[in-house]
């Protein structure tokens, strides 16, 4: 039986941050990986493949704006240029992240990951046993119940599509959806496009802001995407060469593609949680702020654990999870996991990004704030490259404290992480709004000027 101080499961972003930090620090370490395309769901089908087809729509979105403001043709846009510049990227991933591994010494174990028990894996038959385990399986598409379902895709199956077909039904009114659906938008070219989201709950986008999800609906609802919502789909049924989605009252649309993007679950059923005494739900592998899960030894980081499922939180997960085992050799500066301002941006054009309270959890836990918003913004900003959706809503607390902000733009990124750094590092807003007026001008920061403005006492 091979010994290690650490056994990491899974060689996605959380499992690679995990084993080179601990084998940096010293520690004999291996990466137990299942899949015969190692290096993880953001590498060859999240985050970064995807971002290939966003660069992409965000430039005809901007081209198709400034038709008539000095650009005199929308772009031509190939969806098959895309895919293989994204293929050349994802088909390098595999054999660079074993290469990766070698080199620092870790030890790759090919194979399926079960625990014996506490101490014990068994992995494709070998028998391996750690001091500490780093679980880090990632998620996989939400099975749904839904009679036909196989007719329907996931993701993967949409960033492997070798054209885009007129008709896209997809279920789930969330991250996935959306930012697809604005990529057949600006990328399909075919006159007779019909991209339709259908939510079961009462709105999309549940996490995110009402009132700025409802502007984003608007702004999608021009590229020629429908948003339903409180939809109970009974069946996705097969029509010739289509598909047919069909509601519980009834209702049919008729799709070339279906895409289940209806949420992820923890990839867990594989790994014999029980026997090592790890506590788990449908959510995910029960933590602690510092990631340990209910068997000390053992720590679950990434979208495995039942926390959030976006890749730098967790790379953050891996360093904290990393920290408290080195806890004995003096550890690092990655005590605890807080989650109160993890920024979300969804890749659609305009992009939304968030971080901290929406208004609805504010308004829902009674606590007073007050807002500065603005929407259909038609600052010069927004006027130059013809976006007439552009909104902001920054919430502040009654001492000034920020407690969310909200962006639609061509560049929320760039604004909410300054509001999130403002955040932690306790700056109020109207320090920040002082500090606006010499932000790089002109730019999407400078404008947080105006955004700034009705929180500081200069109205
Ligand atoms: C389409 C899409 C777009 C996304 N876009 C973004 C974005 O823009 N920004 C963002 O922050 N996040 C995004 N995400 C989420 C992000 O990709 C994930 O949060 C991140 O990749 C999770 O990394 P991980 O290391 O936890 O898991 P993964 O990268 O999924 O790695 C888990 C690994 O564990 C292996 N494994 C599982 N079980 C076992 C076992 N029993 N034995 C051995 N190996 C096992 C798997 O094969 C896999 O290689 C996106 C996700 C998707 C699907
Ligand atoms: N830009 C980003 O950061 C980004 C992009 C993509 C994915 N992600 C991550 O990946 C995760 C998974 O993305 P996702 O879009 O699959 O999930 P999601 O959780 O964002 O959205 C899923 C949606 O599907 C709905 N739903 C569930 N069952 C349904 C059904 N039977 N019929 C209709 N609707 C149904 C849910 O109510 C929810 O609104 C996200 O939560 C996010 O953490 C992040």
């Amino acid at each position: 039986m091979s010994a290690y101080d650490v056994v990491v499961i899974g060689s996605g972003t959380a499992g690679q941050t995990a084993a080179y930090e601990l084998k940096s620090r010293g520690l004999t370490v291996a990466v137990a990986e299942k899949s015969n395309t190692p290096g993880g769901t953001c590498a060859l089908a999240g985050c970064q493949a995807k971002k290939w087809f966003y660069e992409a729509a965000e430039t005809a979105a901007k081209s198709n704006h400034l038709k008539g403001r000095g650009i005199v043709s929308p772009p031509q846009v190939s969806w098959a240029d895309v895919l293989r510049g994204k293929n050349k990227f994802t088909t390098t991933v595999p054999g660079n992240t074993l290469t990766g591994f070698k080199k620092a010494g870790i030890d790759v174990i090919s194979g399926v990951a079960r625990f014996l028990d506490e101490k014990t894996l068994d992995i494709g038959g070998r028998k391996v046993s750690a001091r500490f385990f780093v679980v880090a399986s990632g998620a996989h598409p939400m099975p749904l119940p839904i009679e036909g379902i196989e007719n329907a895709i996931t993701s993967d199956g949409f960033l492997e599509l070798p054209s885009l077909p007129g008709r896209f039904v997809f279920i789930g009114g969330g991250f996935i959806s959306f930012e697809f659906a604005h990529f057949v938008a600006r990328l399909g070219d075919g006159p007779s496009r019909q991209t339709t989201i259908l939510e079961a709950a009462p709105r999309a986008l549940g996490p995110f802001d009402a009132e700025m999800v409802s502007l984003l609906v608007a702004a999608s609802k021009t590229e020629g995407i429908d948003v339903h919502t409180g939809v109970r789909i009974s069946s996705v049924e097969k029509d010739g060469n289509a598909f047919r989605v069909v509601t519980g009252d009834g209702v049919s649309y008729a799709a070339d593609v279906v895409v289940n993007s209806a949420g992820r679950l923890p990839d867990v059923n594989d790994l014999d949680l029980d026997r090592a005494g790890i506590d788990f739900s449908r959510r995910g592998i029960s933590v602690n702020a510092r990631m340990q899960t209910t068997q000390p030894n053992i720590y679950a980081v990434g979208d495995c654990a039942s926390t959030v499922q976006l890749a730098r939180v967790a790379d953050y997960e891996a360093m904290v999870a990393v920290n408290a085992i080195l806890g004995e050799k003096g550890g690092g500066g990655w005590p605890e996991m807080d989650y109160s301002a993890v920024p979300a941006i969804l890749f659609t054009y305009p992009q939304y990004g968030m971080v901290g309270y929406t208004e609805d959890a504010l308004k829902h836990e009674g606590i007073p704030y007050t807002k500065s918003f603005g929407k259909n913004l038609s600052w010069p900003t927004y006027r130059r490259i013809g976006m007439s959706d552009a909104a902001y809503k920054i919430l502040a607390g009654t001492d000034g404290a920020f407690l969310g902000a909200h962006i639609l733009s061509d560049n929320a990124a760039g604004i909410i992480n300054t509001i999130r750094l403002a955040m932690l590092n306790r700056i109020p807003a109207e320090t920040l709004y002082r500090q606006s007026m010499m932000s790089p001008y002109p730019s999407r920061e400078s404008d947080m000027l105006y955004m700034l403005k009705p929180l500081s006492q200069e109205k």
